[in-house]
């Protein structure tokens, strides 16, 4: 018997990686919130070990379970979460509790603990010797017992069947329960024991009925399981108890629309395809891992404006189809996988500037930003509860389907132009593109669509435009 999760709304949530907490309470004010995202998913807010050059990676290795990270203080988190809930966001927190850190002599935190590591030592926890595995070193993806008691790139790992481990965690995590906060993402899950996981997330609170959640409901624990298949270890191992972010799906999605798989299969995308259940999986393109180290995922790393268009595509799709609750990633320019986030020369974090275009600056990308982002947002609410309906394809990559009668999407994926009269099974009417621009003042900006008595409109998309996509529906109606 599945826990009742708290499910984000599936319309959407959105990694805002590496932001400071008063910038990402704003955010929820100025934008988030008024344009219907779901939730945030914010950086680890325990404190870490300083590392030279501050990469971001310097964040998943924690020093103690204090709120202090260079994101800021315990009651500048808490009340960004207040914030955010009152915008009708949630927050989730990217907790790390696999490991602590890796060796490194004179150990300083964020918040000024200190740690002798190399002697398991963490005072600020406080964490001795026996709370953690006997160090060896994970070399061997076909052994599950070597990927969870041993040490995950020379991190120090914690020993979570251990009563002590368990209640430290626990404590930690209905700490983050009691300010607001609606569920976890849980980091490096593959690397601990399911049972052991089961445990603890039996252990942590329901949510605080002070944040207007239902009442009895428990929190949306999302666990990374990197499973691209072929490893020992299974995300069907995970999914029984919490979600699991799916790798999968933004490795297909990627090949397709570089060419190296059809748009036209995906008329069956989902389970069918080897997918988790939708209702357990967490959706993405890219995430501020596989931008790093998958060359193959897209990214907003549009290197050519191409790429950025095709990452739009992908991002179109992903909020079109109904399947799992979709994540998206809001990054920092970076140039080398280390790179650390945008700050200065004291190491202090600079957060984006928001320009008159609503786009950002100072370093930061915002993908949410992007007009055919925050309006595919607008879509998934506006077809929540609905099925892909009506799909066409032309046998290649030229594809077009209806969420009910609440919205239509087409996909050109081929080189050459769409033009089709096709079946969208929405009201008759005058609807904007959202995807080419806005509904404005009661004008599009972009495109519009006529939906004539029988439901049918004529469906444009040229080669050479700049979005390979065209989505109306019921909310983008003149
Ligand atoms: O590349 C990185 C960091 C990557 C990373 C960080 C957080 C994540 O949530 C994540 O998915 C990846 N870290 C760099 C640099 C590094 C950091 C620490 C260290 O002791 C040594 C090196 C790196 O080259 N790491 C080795 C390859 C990536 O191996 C890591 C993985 C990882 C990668 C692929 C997998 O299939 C997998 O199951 C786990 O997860 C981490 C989780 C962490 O919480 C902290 C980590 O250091 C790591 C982590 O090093
Ligand atoms: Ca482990």
């Amino acid at each position: 018997q599945k826990d009742l999760h708290y499910v984000p709304g599936h319309n959407g949530m959105v990694h805002l990686f590496e932001w400071k907490w008063g910038k990402i309470a704003e955010e929820c004010e100025n934008f988030l919130g008024p344009m219907g995202f779901g939730g945030v998913q914010v950086s680890p807010i325990q404190e870490n070990v300083i590392i030279k050059n501050r990469p971001w990676w310097e964040r998943y290795q924690p020093i103690s379970y204090k709120w202090a990270t260079r994101s800021g203080t315990a009651k500048e988190f808490k009340d960004m979460v207040r914030r955010c809930n009152n915008a009708g966001v949630r927050i989730y927190v990217d907790v790390v509790f696999n490991h602590m850190t890796g060796n490194h002599k004179n150990a300083k935190g964020t918040g000024g603990s200190t740690a002798d590591t190399q002697n398991f030592n963490y005072p600020g926890v406080p964490y001795s010797g026996f709370d953690f595995h006997v160090s060896c070193p994970i070399n061997n993806y076909q052994d599950a017992g070597n990927v969870r008691n041993c040490e995950l790139s020379g991190l120090h790992d914690l020993d979570q069947s251990k009563e002590y481990v368990r209640e430290k965690i626990v404590n930690f995590l209905n700490k983050i329960i009691d300010v607001g906060v609606a569920g976890y993402r849980v980091d490096a899950a593959k690397h601990m024991w399911p049972e052991d996981l089961k445990v603890i997330y039996s252990r942590v609170k329901n949510l605080n009925p002070e944040h207007n959640f239902p009442s009895g409901a428990r929190p949306y624990v999302f666990q990374e399981v990197i499973d691209y298949g072929g490893e020992a270890i299974s995300k069907y191992e995970y999914n029984s108890f919490g979600a699991v972010t799916e790798f999968r799906y933004g490795i297909e999605l990627s090949n397709a629309l570089n060419g190296k798989n059809q748009l036209k299969w995906f008329s069956n995308w989902g389970e069918a395809w080897g997918l988790l259940p939708s209702q357990d999986a967490v959706v993405f393109i890219d995430n501020h891992d596989t931008q790093r180290g998958h060359p193959e995922i897209l990214t907003y790393k549009s290197s050519k404006k191409y790429k950025a268009m095709i990452l739009q595509m992908a991002v179109a799709f992903m909020l079109a189809h109904p399947y799992g609750t979709a994540r998206i990633m809001s990054s920092f320019a970076f140039d080398s996988f280390d790179a650390n986030p945008p700050q200065d020369s004291i190491g202090n974090l600079i957060s984006p500037t928001i320009n008159s275009d609503k786009t950002c600056g100072n370093g930061w990308i915002c993908e949410h930003r992007w007009r055919q982002v925050y309006n595919m947002v607008r879509f998934r609410i506006a077809a929540n509860n609905t099925d892909v309906n009506n799909w066409w394809d032309n046998g290649q990559n030229q594809i077009a389907f209806s969420r009910g009668n609440a919205g239509f999407i087409a996909i050109n994926g081929d080189g050459h132009d769409f033009k089709q009269h096709l079946y969208t099974s929405l009201q008759p009417g005058i609807y904007c593109d959202v995807i080419s621009g806005n509904l404005e003042n009661n004008v599009c900006t972009g495109k519009t669509v006529t939906v004539d008595q029988n439901g049918k409109a004529y469906i444009e998309i040229l080669a050479n435009e700049e979005d390979g996509v065209l989505a109306i529906h019921r909310q983008s109606k003149l």
